[in-house]
């Protein structure tokens, strides 16, 4: 399919070089999902009309009969955040992150247990000492206040600082399900996703975190892009289990991390086998190791395999976080937390500078 679009786009010509727009360069995101197009252009210079570009991208793409909505996102220029418009009168300092690691955690899917692992892996960070947040991207089908037991939340409270998060088990949560229920339905354009996205990630009070934690919401790019654009991620987990067909959704969830410029920095394998409740034994029902397989196969780092345990889906029902009860199960979270930190702090250590003696 993309290389289908990137053909309807050599129709497109780039006014920065002249070229067609596949070979401008300045192609650096193409994907099609659900009839809708996402097309990512690099900024141009002083020659460049964005606004016939994006006007010329749209036709384009529109012309197609299996496209009915164009999206065209222009990154920010290089060497610094693109400006957000402020209110009237008002200065606003440019912010530092929120954060020292910035952790997306998404899948290719829903069901896997992301949103279960992301908390998890949060609480194991907070159990280790980390100051530690975590911010429920998964504007959709928020979870955060199910699995921190934070239901009864009537709201978010601003101060002079920002958005007040609410903290639980030692992390501290925002998460849209604190707006709007759980059950009700909200209808997200494009836009406001961003806009959401950016306000948690900008205007809250998160206090100089060592480690953000980002429930991402499955599929869809609008989530991704809107967190690549302006701040330093520093790379992202993906769950999957261990059947072929998640781990084939976990290589697309892969790919658009990548496309969005947000390192992977390794894949964790949810309910990798089970463990009897009544004799602790474990058994591999799904075919164990597939994702290791997977992850080596991909040259990414397998950071842990989590167990599939009656005990893990009734402590979250209850807002209780399992990693903070001990036994198997929380371990198994803990090594993997563990993994992710060392993973994020290889990924954020500058290469080393290659000096040639004469
Ligand atoms: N390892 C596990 N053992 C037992 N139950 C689990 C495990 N992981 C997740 N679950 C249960 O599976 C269900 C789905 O988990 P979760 O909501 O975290 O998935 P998700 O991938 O975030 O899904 P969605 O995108 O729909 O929110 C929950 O009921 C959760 O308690």
């Amino acid at each position: 399919m993309s290389s289908d679009l990137t053909q309807t786009l050599a129709a497109v010509t780039d006014p920065q070089s002249g070229k067609p727009l596949p070979e401008s360069g300045r192609l650096m995101g193409l994907d099609a999902r659900d009839a809708v197009a996402t097309v990512i252009l690099a900024p141009g210079g002083p020659q460049d009309d964005p606004a016939a570009l994006k006007r010329d991208v749209e036709a384009a793409l529109s012309a197609r009969a299996d496209i009915e909505r164009v999206r065209v996102i222009f990154e920010a220029p290089r060497g610094g955040q693109k400006p957000r418009p402020d209110a009237p009168g008002r200065q606003r300092a440019a912010k530092a992150p929120p954060a020292r690691l910035i952790i997306a955690v998404g899948s290719g899917k829903g069901g896997v247990g992301k949103s279960t692992v992301a908390a998890n892996l949060a609480a194991a960070c907070a159990k280790a000492g980390l100051a530690t947040g975590l911010m429920d991207a998964d504007i959709y089908g928020p979870s955060a206040p199910r699995l921190f037991g934070l239901t009864k939340v009537p709201g978010l409270k601003k101060s002079d600082a920002g958005i007040e998060p609410v903290e639980a088990h030692g992390v501290k949560v925002v998460s849209m399900g604190f707006l709007v229920g759980e059950r009700d339905p909200v209808v997200w354009r494009g836009p406001m996703v961003t806009g959401a996205v950016r306000q948690f990630m900008d205007d809250v009070n998160w206090g100089g975190l060592d480690v953000l934690i980002v429930d991402m919401p499955p599929g869809t790019g609008d989530v991704q892009l809107a967190l690549a654009q302006g701040t330093p991620i520093t790379g992202a987990v993906v769950v999957s289990t261990p059947q072929n067909l998640a781990l084939d959704d976990a290589k697309k969830a892969m790919a658009l991390f990548e496309r969005t410029r947000i390192p992977v920095l390794g894949m964790v394998e949810n309910m990798s086998y089970f463990i009897c409740p009544h004799c602790g034994e474990g058994s591999e029902i799904f075919g164990r190791g597939g994702a290791r397989a997977e992850a080596e196969h991909l040259g990414i780092p397998f950071l842990g395999e989590i167990p599939l345990h009656p005990a893990l889906r009734e402590a979250s029902d209850r807002g209780e976080l399992i990693v903070l009860k001990g036994g198997p199960v929380a371990q198994a979270f803990e090594r993997a937390a563990d993994a992710m930190l060392h993973a994020a702090q290889d990924a954020q250590r500058p290469a080393p500078e290659i000096v040639f003696e004469d």
